[in-house]
């Protein structure tokens, strides 16, 4: 027999991807059709609730929503990409732990429960312009991982990440998915400019140079130019999916991973919505080429779920109207004449 290949699994799973959950999808589509609104007033809530149903089979419900930080080192951090050193990654896991960062108090206003995973912070992923980020055993490993971060009855999953150096990361993922120039894909990131914007460009085209023989395959181009936090969101969208939980998008990191499994299977990414457009130029560029709407454009560029969690409050109130509103039936209000 063969050896297992580390990815086989992965690949089984994303050929045979459940499809939307038609029945609880017509339901829903019935009821939003009886409640006291004029038809599609409630515009793109009423769009979250259909797809709450379609993609969990159940009632539009978000009882049990969590907010999942995946963080990540990365060895192009020794390109001088980022304005920040790498012990931030670290460091900001401690704020994280600490109830000090923004995602902490987002979580708290939105009644958002938080998980954090640090992965492996003291073994930075391999330079890409010189070598793979990850071995195929470390990626296989890394995702499924984040396919565990699924557990406990979540019904809705915000992803989000932290890792100095990963916006470069993102880019040379998209310009690895998708072509056009390693600039139209570099942006400030934390803050970079002038020459340091001009690293970030040259490491994106060294790297995908560099790897550009083993690109076709979504998977390998995820191990050779992603990182841990991109396998791990990888494998947590991948476990949503079997799992019927919805899933919200953060920024450009989280994107780029979830773009990874669109080109594996087309299909893929139908379960996630793009929580926001970050100011990351990179973003929005992508968020075009999957062919999604960002729910909210808030010039945010921070990372750590903040956007997906922000976003989070829209799906609990969709579902909220979508289960507790009355029916022009029910209310004795008079329907269209
Ligand atoms: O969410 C975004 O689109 C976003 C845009 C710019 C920066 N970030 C965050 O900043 C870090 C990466 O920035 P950099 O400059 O080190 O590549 C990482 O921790 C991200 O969460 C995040
Ligand atoms: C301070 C800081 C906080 C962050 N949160 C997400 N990415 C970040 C990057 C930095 C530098």
């Amino acid at each position: 027999m063969d050896a297992q290949h580390p990815f086989d699994d992965f690949r089984s799973l994303l050929e045979a991807l459940p499809a939307a959950d038609t029945p609880a999808l017509a339901a829903a589509r019935k009821r939003n059709s009886l409640l006291t609104k004029p038809e599609g007033a409630l515009g793109r809530l009423e769009e979250i609730a259909m797809w709450l149903a379609a993609w969990s089979g159940r009632a539009p419900a978000v009882h049990r929503p969590m907010v999942a930080v995946f963080a990540g080192n990365h060895g192009i951090a020794e390109e001088n990409i980022s304005p920040f050193p790498t012990t931030v990654t670290q460091q900001m896991v401690g704020n994280f732990e600490k109830n000090g960062a923004a995602i902490n108090q987002i979580c708290a206003t939105v009644d958002l429960s938080l998980k954090v995973f640090d992965l492996a912070l003291d073994y930075p992923t391999g330079n890409i312009t010189v070598e793979p980020a990850l071995s195929e055993r470390d990626c296989a490993a890394t995702m499924a991982y984040g396919m565990e971060s699924v557990a406990g009855g979540v019904d809705l999953l915000c992803l989000g990440e932290m890792g100095i150096g990963n916006t470069t990361i993102a880019a040379a993922l998209c310009y690895g998915l998708y072509g056009g120039s390693a600039a139209d894909w570099v942006g400030p990131g934390t803050g970079a400019e002038g020459e340091m914007l001009e690293r970030k460009i040259a490491a994106v085209e060294k790297a995908v140079a560099f790897h550009k023989d083993h690109l076709s395959d979504p998977l390998e181009l995820l191990r050779r130019l992603g990182g841990r936090e991109f396998a791990a969101i990888a494998g947590a969208i991948i476990a949503a999916r079997m799992q019927k939980v919805p899933v919200l998008l953060d920024g450009f990191a989280v994107t780029a991973a979830a773009a990874v499994l669109k080109a594996a299977n087309p299909s893929a990414i139908d379960h996630c919505m793009i929580a926001h457009v970050s100011a990351e130029p990179g973003h929005l560029k992508l968020i075009q080429k999957l062919g999604k709407t960002p729910l909210l454009a808030l010039g945010m560029r921070l990372g750590e779920g903040t956007g997906a969690a922000l976003a989070a409050s829209l799906v609990k109130s969709a579902a909220a109207c979508h289960t507790g509103m009355a029916t022009f039936e029910e209310a004795g209000v008079s329907g269209r004449v």
